[in-house]
């Protein structure tokens, strides 16, 4: 299949520059190489429509995520009384540790699915504070090489790939541009603290068919975020690029099921049942639904990895007295607990390189435990 694609990329952009190597051989590790590169320059990328082409949804795929965005629907909308999951890794580095990941999830997903309706986190695009990688659409090699062409197409094949196991995804959307390489798959979309406040995200959210939750800001204010659910249910006319690279002047409809995720703010959490409160007031006075995520890591766990079960606790005993708000959860997850610095030649297998997470047997422990208490 990579042989394949790097046929579909070569000869698409016909640049003998973009090549679709992973590495970089000998390339400094240090993200901060690009400084070195040519001040501006351009390379040419597959259009949206060519990779889609190449790595093509078939129709039982297509009515597998179809069933899987009206699943998280249900949820949200609460016709279905279970507990929406959103969990994986920070990021994705290395596809094979994802879908090892996204094998034990979907086994996992079968076993809890009485009481939990789970959806991978499968990030393939990072938001930085300042600067750092970017994650695996932007820099596979994880050296700084920045194989674009590459990123964009291992991203769809693994999103797909995890989709046709039977998981409905999750992603943030970050880069407006990158958006139609991957929408087509996801069941519930991130727009990140960082990027709420944006109009051009608002924009975006308002032409998905997947559920958009925005997060509240990272200073822990939610107006962000309940203004960003207000400007994304409504219809926008808005500048864009469509599958073929062109620009087009875009309508969309509004979406409907967009949410405030509560992520904390500057070390404060703001999951627990009195702020949960406040938000649901805030929620009611702007006209708009309820219903609210948690995030059980970033501010909440005071960004420390070991916290997050203490987080979903919380939000399970509110469930339990009663607060049917709390319609998700999210955390962050991967194969190995902790995180370790990007070094790509001493990299250990299954652990994220961006923020710690909680290793699978924990995660197991916590959502069968959780299964087990919403009985
Ligand atoms: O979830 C991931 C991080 O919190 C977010 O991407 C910001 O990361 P940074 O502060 O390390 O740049
Ligand atoms: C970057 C993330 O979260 P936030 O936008 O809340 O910082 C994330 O969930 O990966």
């Amino acid at each position: 299949m990579f042989i394949a694609l790097s046929e579909l990329i070569m000869n698409t952009v016909a640049l003998p520059e973009l090549k679709t190597s992973t590495c970089r051989e000998n390339a400094p590790i240090n993200i901060d190489c690009r400084a070195s590169a040519p001040a501006s320059s351009e390379l040419v990328l597959p259009t949206p429509r060519e990779l889609r082409e190449h790595l093509p949804v078939d129709p039982a795929l297509s009515r597998r995520i179809a069933e899987q965005r009206e699943a998280v629907r249900a949820v949200l909308e609460g016709r279905d009384e279970r507990l929406l999951v959103v969990v994986g890794p920070c990021s994705v580095h290395d596809p094979r540790a994802a879908r090892e990941y996204a094998e034990r999830l979907a086994g996992l997903a079968s076993r809890v699915s009485d009481r939990l309706l789970l959806v991978m986190r499968v990030y393939v695009e990072k938001p930085r504070t300042t600067v750092g990688w970017k994650g695996l659409a932007y820099d596979p090699g994880l050296d700084g090489s920045d194989d674009m062409a590459y990123g964009l197409a291992l991203s769809r094949e693994l999103l797909r790939d995890i989709a046709a196991q039977g998981l409905p995804l999750a992603t943030e959307l970050l880069q407006p541009m990158v958006a139609p390489y991957f929408d087509d798959l996801l069941s519930w979309v991130a727009i990140g603290a960082r990027t709420t406040e944006s109009q051009v995200h608002r924009e975006l959210a308002s032409g998905l068919e997947a559920a958009v939750g925005f997060k509240n800001g990272t200073d822990g204010g939610i107006q962000v975020a309940i203004d960003a659910m207000r400007a994304a249910a409504h219809g926008h006319r808005h500048f864009a690029v469509d599958l073929d690279g062109r620009p087009v002047m875009r309508q969309t409809p509004g979406n409907p099921h967009a949410h405030l995720v509560l992520r904390g703010g500057h070390g404060a959490p703001n999951y627990q049942a009195d702020k949960v409160a406040v938000c649901r007031h805030a929620l009611e006075a702007a006209g708009l639904s309820p219903a609210m995520m948690v995030d059980c890591s970033h501010a909440n766990s005071r960004k420390d990895h070991r916290r997050q079960g203490e987080v979903l606790l919380d939000v399970l005993n509110q469930r339990l007295q009663g607060n049917r708000d709390l319609i998700g959860v999210m955390l962050e997850s991967h194969l190995f607990e902790g995180r370790q610095p990007l070094n790509p030649q001493a990299l250990r297998y299954g652990v994220s390189v961006t923020d710690a997470c909680i290793g699978w047997e924990m995660t197991e422990h916590l959502l069968t435990v959780a299964a087990e208490r919403l009985k």
